[in-house]
């Protein structure tokens, strides 16, 4: 049985003399040039039942590396490592890792559905070294793959559509990720400033370490990375990729921290989009333009940002319809007008789900809040804000999670005493997660525990306490009231006895005048 590789030794041999037929079949008669062209073609097919595929790497126009070479590199890099004998490290920009791929003129096999197919690369050097005014032509790089040609089908069309796909997603998971934020406008175009400035994204969070019930971490995670995913169910039912969330809770609840576990999940960049420093709903389309696929566009606190609340609650009690349409058209109305904010609940809603927002790929848009009652409703309505994320007081299960996290704790007496107390008081998981870090070297797991539950009785008692303030007061003003409403009533009585005095000298008088009358 003749193997793939002597297969390819047999056809090389005959390429190569294919090759020198071509340089030299000038020199023949015209007939039998002919002959050989034809006959030459069937005789290396017949013995070399292989078709190769090259991919250059780089396109026609010789200045773009092509994407196919790029993605094949990436896909041979994480597939060869193991099998090829000579290997070539690259740093990636940006980036201390070496990335392995196979060197120039190596070959590795690989396999697909049962199926071996062989990648050759192959690296061609300018034939003149001469020196010359003109830049030299660089080397050329390529791939070739090989394989029997009853699995064309295969190959063609299953095979390479899943070695770029391969590398694609490999790309994605070894780019280094980026925290953006946005730029004044006036330094946009100065000293070659963007719109966007941006910073490596390396935020240590992880939905494993965020404290959060079980359920509720699942749902999310689930939730998104069937929104990843989603590309082709979102084109069948006519919707933009994009997804819109909304953390609410009190301060130090992880909204932020929620925010990165999720870019660290998904492998998304991080645009944390400041909105009192955008001048006009214009500015903030440019903005959202200039963001690419693949990332989060988060605006924090989004009740201090903008006015929007107010601006609707005016034109509520002037009589307007308080119909989110209506709130929409008049926003829009507004927006000509220059009254400093510029940027209104129109302009956001347009950013949030405009044609604009479905440019460029799937993007999460986040928006963070301590009050949601402080929102307007068009701004959260399902839809425009899919999933509303309730980040609430630490948990005893958010416990157990900080414990592993802090303390390498799974269990310990203790934490029965911490269940009871956090389940009568309220503490933020950023206050609980303060307590269990050591303050010391000396101090342990135990004493971090002890230390929180000290925190949480103190809590307690001071919760407690305002409370009994909260009830003295409430006692106080009830009674205040009540007092007032007495001497309301005393008032009242008065009234009504002067009043009824000076009605029955008033009826005398009608009487009197009526007795004159008549
Ligand atoms: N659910 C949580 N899981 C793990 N750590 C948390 C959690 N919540 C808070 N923390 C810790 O507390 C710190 C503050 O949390 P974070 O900034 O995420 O709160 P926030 O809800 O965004 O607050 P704010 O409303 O003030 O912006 C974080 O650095 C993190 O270490
Ligand atoms: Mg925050």
């Amino acid at each position: 049985m003749i193997s793939g590789e002597m297969w390819t030794s047999i056809g090389s041999v005959l390429a190569s003399l294919m090759f020198l037929w071509a340089m030299f079949k000038q020199y023949f008669p015209y007939d039998i040039s002919r002959f050989f062209q034809r006959y030459g073609h069937k005789l290396v097919s017949f013995f070399y039942p292989y078709i190769q595929i090259t991919f250059h790497e780089y396109s026609g126009d010789g200045f773009h590396r092509a994407t196919a070479y790029v993605a094949i590199q990436r896909y041979l890099a994480a597939n060869s490592s193991g099998t090829a004998n000579r290997l070539k490290a690259d740093s990636v920009k940006d980036t201390e890792t070496l990335v392995l791929s196979m060197d120039d003129q190596e070959e590795i096999t690989d396999e697909y559905r049962g199926v071996r197919v062989w990648w050759a690369s192959s690296m061609t050097t300018p034939k003149a070294q001469s020196i010359s005014f003109f830049p030299r032509e660089d080397d050329k790089r390529f791939y070739t793959l090989s394989f029997h040609k009853k699995y064309r089908e295969l190959v063609t069309k299953s095979y390479l559509t899943h070695v770029l796909a391969e590398g694609k997603s490999i790309a994605v998971k070894n780019r280094q990720r980026k925290l953006y934020t946005n730029n004044k406008k006036e330094t946009w175009s100065r000293y070659g400033r963007t719109m966007w400035s941006h910073v490596v994204f390396e935020h240590p969070a992880s939905f494993e370490t965020l404290a959060l019930e079980v359920k509720v971490k699942m749902d999310i995670m689930n939730d998104l990375i069937t929104f990843s995913k989603g590309k082709d169910y979102y084109a069948k039912v006519g919707k933009a990729w994009k997804r819109g969330y909304l953390l609410y809770g009190p301060p130090g609840t992880g909204k932020s921290t929620m925010i990165a576990a999720m870019a660290n999940l998904l492998n998304y960049d991080v645009y944390d989009l400041e909105l009192t420093s955008v001048k006009d709903n214009t500015e903030l389309r440019k903005l959202l333009i200039d963001t690419s696929g693949k990332s989060i566009i988060v605006i924090e606190d989004i009740d201090c940002s903008l006015d929007l609340t107010g601006q609707r609650k005016k034109k509520g009690k002037d009589g307007e319809s308080e119909d989110e349409k209506d709130a929409v058209k008049k926003a829009v109305e507004n927006s000509g007008t220059d009254d400093g904010s510029k940027v209104t609940l129109s302009g956001l809603l347009n950013f949030i789900d405009g044609l604009w927002s479905a440019c460029g790929g799937e993007r999460i848009i986040v928006f963070t809040t301590n009050y949601l009652e402080k929102l307007d409703p068009a701004l959260i309505r399902r839809g425009r804000m899919d999933k509303h994320i309730e980040m609430s007081y630490c948990s005893f299960e958010a416990f157990k999670v900080l414990a592993r996290n802090y303390l390498d704790l799974e269990f310990h007496e203790l934490f029965q005493r911490i269940e009871e107390l956090l389940g009568e008081t309220d503490m933020t998981p950023a206050d609980v997660a303060e307590n269990l870090m050591p303050k010391s070297a000396e101090e342990d797991g135990v004493s971090c525990l002890n230390c929180l539950i000290s925190a949480l009785e103190d809590a307690k008692v001071a919760v407690a306490k305002a409370k009994e303030e909260e009830k003295l007061k409430a006692e106080e003003e009830e009674k205040r009231k009540a007092e007032g409403e007495e001497k309301g009533k005393s008032e009242k009585k008065e009234d009504l006895k002067e009043k009824s005095g000076e009605e029955t000298s008033g009826s005398k008088d009608v009487k009197e005048n009526g007795a004159v009358v008549i």
